[in-house]
């Protein structure tokens, strides 16, 4: 069980975020912190400011995610600090992994959670250069990206932030202390000026009309720009992500995590920043410039006000406030979540048939008792409760120091007491230590997220699998013939690993063969389809197509001259007439291509029984409907209308095979493949439907190069031109099924004790 926080965005799906399993707890904080906004231009403000806001201008939650390289890190230390918990501790972790990024980071045991923050690095100018000139091309970037969206949107912006954080406030605290100096007037004449007391009043609720205009409009025009921003960044993101090979997606250079929104939200803490700055100067001006607030006192009190959110920066410990990672690591919490989840629908089957009711409660029982006093609450309470008492005192004390003093001044000297100066001092301080929360809130989130968008940005700097510039199939080839290989001295090993998953293999494929790779598990059968289908480069040897370096050919051309089907391969979120139509993206609308590619790869029959047919989606985007504090079969109405919207058609896995097999077969109309590769498609068939489909791939096989992974030699072998027995990364034996039966070796063996389950 981890989750990362701050917080996720209410529109995030879970695969965006960096660590996954969000803790369910998480949304009964977000309102309770959400109430906690402040009001700031309440007439007679509360006297503390609370915390800053944890959500974006549209009540949306704040995101904040780590680095890869920072989870990573996490991962590594998970075995040194596992059977660690039951205290409070901190200790601080290495970051010694490779190509660190960001500060050190931490850990602490807090009940049952372990939960790992950043170290905040100590203050240094130079520091904070160096990282804000690392950012600036970042922030420009966006920027100009938020203009080039629309021009009058961006100044709109900019002026109604600029109203509403800068000059709105200040006004409104010149407005109501001067309501309250012509009450206090009056009640001090005995003729309070009734005409001035309106005009004072009335200027007040047109500053409030049309703040609250302003405002509605900035939020319209916010929210366009928003999703505006959103798919432009999205697009970006997506061209560069399909565009990242195998290779780049081993070496994990494609994850960078990006939430839509993201980057409207890094602009406006920008923007929120800077103007948040201007306002907090405006009324420090104010205070200390007006003459009836600053008779000697205004200066003093401005300071005063100051300590409080100051004191909380210092020593207030607030988890939101920066980005962490929590685990819960206790093993009998994690028993005890455990064998509670066993009451779940998923597990009725399993848990009634195998006996073990009385098992669960009797186990669970156990974990209880085993788990102790051990705190379960929430870990950001339990970070806040890691606080000194004296420190939380002297903080909770600090905000009633500026009242103390005027207090104070106003029994030493009545005369110069003023209602009107104690409240508007009074909303000042509300302001003030407001408006530092967010300002301090504001460049924290802003600096993580930059990082989140300039990964986005980043991905464009992906290195891709080299192409070659040579066309394929070489001009002169003849059109009809698949594709020949010399596979010379290759080695191979996975990006980021050393073993070898191939050793020196040396083979020949020619034009046209079927061959056939069997083998045990792990012994490379599927790297050395990967090699072919060039989604790798050997690490040492040489692979030539038709006699020139497969490095030399354009890798455009071999993609398209290849057809491949895995069962790694899935059903795209789309349409079941696209995802077989997209075999050809050219014939996509083709029904009747696409009809007999279903026809082939057995899926033509099961499309008819489904009610939408051709049109019908099976994969939907994930996260399109949700409920909350609702759930389907919960007897309620909404838990009803919850499971209607969210019941999908299905098919099996079998079904699901002959689907993907069928955008194979429609992948043949190009008439451009020339090497098939199919590695264990048929996993889930059944045998009628494996025999069919391996017919229907030999029926088509003029032209072509058909290479064929599997365990279960029936249909296949006895076809097979060449045969690779495989074993440990090397090819063991090789030839005919005749030859390899008269060696009476590995292939034999494995032939044998398939054929004997049927003697
Ligand atoms: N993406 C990867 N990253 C690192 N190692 C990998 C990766 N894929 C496979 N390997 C390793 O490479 C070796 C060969 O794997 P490969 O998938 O080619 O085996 P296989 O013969 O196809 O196995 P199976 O019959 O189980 O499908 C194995 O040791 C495997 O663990």
């Amino acid at each position: 069980m981890i989750f990362a926080g701050p917080f996720l965005p209410s529109n995030s799906r879970l695969e965006d975020v960096n660590i996954i399993h969000v803790h369910p707890c998480l949304s009964a904080v977000i309102p309770m912190l959400q109430i906690s906004t402040f009001a700031n231009r309440s007439f007679l403000a509360p006297r503390r400011g609370p915390y800053p806001s944890p959500c974006d201008s549209f009540g949306r939650p704040n995101r904040l995610s780590l680095p890869s390289s920072a989870q990573a890190q996490l991962i590594k230390e998970d075995s040194e600090h596992s059977g660690f918990f039951a205290h409070t501790a901190m200790t601080s972790e290495k970051t010694d992994g490779e190509d660190p990024v960001g500060p050190p980071i931490q850990s602490m045991q807090l009940g049952v959670y372990r939960v790992v923050t950043e170290i905040p690095a100590p203050f240094s100018p130079h520091a904070q250069w160096k990282r804000a000139k690392m950012m600036f091309p970042t922030m420009t970037r966006l920027v100009k990206d938020v203009y080039g969206i629309s021009p009058w949107m961006f100044f709109f912006c900019l002026v109604a932030e600029l109203w509403c954080k800068s000059i709105e406030p200040s006004l409104s605290l010149y407005l109501s202390s001067r309501i309250l100096m012509i009450i206090e007037d009056g009640l001090k004449t005995g003729s309070p000026d009734g005409a001035a007391i309106s005009r004072a009043v009335g200027l007040r609720m047109i500053c409030l009309i049309f703040t609250t205009v302003v405002e509605r409009e900035r939020d319209h025009v916010e929210s366009k720009m928003s999703d505006r921003l959103a798919t432009k960044l999205l697009d970006y993101v997506l061209r560069s992500k399909l565009a990242t090979d195998l290779t780049g997606v081993q070496a994990n250079v494609s994850s960078a995590q990006f939430s839509e929104h993201t980057a409207w939200f890094t602009f406006k803490s920008m923007l929120d920043s800077t103007f948040c700055m201007t306002g907090a100067l405006a009324q420090l001006f104010y205070i200390s410039s007006t003459p009836l607030l600053s008779t000697g006192h205004g200066p003093a009190f401005t300071l005063l006000s100051l300590a409080h959110p100051i004191l909380n920066i210092l020593f207030k410990r607030m988890l939101w406030m920066q980005a962490y990672i929590v685990e819960a690591n206790d093993p009998h919490f994690l028993r005890m979540k455990g064998l509670r989840e066993l009451s779940e629908p998923k597990y009725r089957q399993d848990v009634i048939t195998g006996d073990v009711v009385q098992h669960i409660i009797r186990e669970f029982r156990r974990a209880v008792k085993l788990l102790g006093d051990a705190d379960m609450s929430e870990p950001y309470w339990q970070y806040e409760r890691t606080s000194g008492a004296v420190s939380h005192i002297v903080t909770e004390l600090a905000g009633d120091v500026p009242i103390l003093y005027y207090a104070g001044n106003a029994i030493m000297d009545p005369a110069g007491f003023s209602v009107t100066a104690f409240s508007t001092l009074q909303q000042s301080d509300s302001l003030l230590s407001s408006t530092f929360h967010t300002i301090l809130n504001n460049v924290h989130t802003m600096t993580r997220r930059l990082v989140s968008v300039k990964a986005a940005y980043d991905l464009e700097e992906v290195v891709h699998k080299k192409s070659g510039n040579l066309p394929y199939p070489p001009l002169g080839r003849p059109r009809e013939q698949g594709m020949a290989f010399e596979l010379n001295n290759v080695s191979f090993s996975y990006p980021g690993t050393t073993a070898h998953a191939l050793n020196n293999i040396t083979l020949s494929i020619k034009p046209g063969q079927l061959v056939v790779i069997v083998g045990s598990n792990g012994s490379g059968k599927s790297t050395i389809i990967k090699l072919l289908t060039s989604l790798y480069d050997a690490t040492s040897g040489s692979i030539t197509i038709d006699g020139e370096d497969i490095r030399n050919y354009r890798l455009a051309d071999l993609r398209h001259a290849t057809a491949a089907l895995t069962q790694d391969h899935h059903l795209y979120p789309l349409s079941l007439r696209e995802n077989i139509g997209l075999g050809n993206p050219a014939h996509v609308s083709n029904v009747e291509m696409i009809r007999a590619a279903a026809k082939q790869g057995g899926a033509d029959g099961l499309i008819s029984k489904l009610g939408d047919g051709f049109e019908t989606v099976l994969e939907h985007p994930r996260g399109m409907q949700y409920g909350i504090d609702v759930s389907k079969g919960d007897g309620t109405l909404l838990g009803e209308a919850l499971e209607k919207m969210t019941k999908e058609a299905d098919v099996s896995g079998g079904e699901r095979q002959r689907l993907v097999a069928s955008r194979t077969f429609m992948r043949f109309t190009s008439g451009a493949v020339k090497l098939v590769c199919v590695d264990e498609p048929s996993s889930n068939m059944d045998p009628e439907a494996e025999w069919r489909l391996f017919k229907n791939f030999r029926l088509v096989r003029e032209g072509k190069t058909m290479i064929f992974v599997t365990h279960r030699f029936a249909h296949l072998t006895k076809h097979a031109d060449l045969i690779l027995c495989m074993k440990e990364g090397s090819i063991l034996e090789s030839g005919t099924h005749e030859e390899l039966m008269a060696l009476d070796g590995e292939y034999c063996k494995m032939f044998e004790i398939q054929a004997k389950a049927f003697d």
